[in-house]
């Protein structure tokens, strides 16, 4: 029931099997996969998705408390605000079977030249020894490289893959990269 695809999340009181398996096959079809992102105007949700498509897995929108304003110019306030404190905002997501899971897609806008501190409450939540965390992004231009500094302090139990910079536009580089991670046949 899980391969649907979305992960089991402790607000829905649904237990998960065990066995259950990625939605479609892939070379990691004997592994477990989430593709986690954080969104706020969609860009990354549609990247996400597109991976989704492609790999199958389980995938969950990781959702904060207290949402963020709509208004472009309020985001970016509150964002560098929680940027400079390091802060780390409260997530109505909880994934209750991350064991479950052994690789990890973790996705989200470039915020501040970093990620969302929202990714740091989402990883810090987890123990992610021997995990493989596999990092994606969309941004107004900067590359993914400026995030991994953070997420490298995040997962230093994890193995990090190279990570992916699209736009939605750019599924053939998505599924390039998949296929060069062995995602994609
Ligand atoms: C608070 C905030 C900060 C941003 N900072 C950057 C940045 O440092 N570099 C950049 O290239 N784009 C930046 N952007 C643009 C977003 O990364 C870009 O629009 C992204 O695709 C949004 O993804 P989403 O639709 O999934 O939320 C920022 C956007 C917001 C709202």
């Amino acid at each position: 029931a899980c391969g649907n695809g979305s992960a089991t999340q402790s607000n829905q009181n649904q237990t998960q099997a065990e066995s259950s398996a990625p939605a479609n096959g892939s070379s990691n079809s004997d592994k477990k996969i989430l593709i986690a992102y954080f969104s706020h105007s969609g860009n990354t949700e549609a990247v996400a998705q597109q991976i989704h498509d492609m790999i199958g897995g389980d995938i969950v929108k990781i959702e904060t408390v207290n949402p963020y304003p709509s208004d472009y110019h309020e985001c970016t306030e509150v964002a560098k605000a929680e940027k400079d404190s390091n802060a780390r905002p409260q997530l109505s997501t909880v994934i209750d079977n991350m064991n479950d899971y052994d690789t990890i897609f973790i996705g989200y806008p470039i915020w501040w030249h970093t990620a969302p501190m929202a990714i740091g409450t989402f990883l810090e939540s987890y123990d992610l020894s021997g995990k493989t965390i596999v990092p994606f992004c969309t941004s107004g231009g900067s590359d993914i490289s400026e995030s991994m500094p953070m997420i490298k302090e995040l997962c230093q139990k994890a193995t990090i893959k190279e990570g992916l910079t699209a736009s939605k536009n750019d599924v053939e580089k998505t599924k390039a990269w998949l296929q060069k991670l062995g995602y994609v046949k």
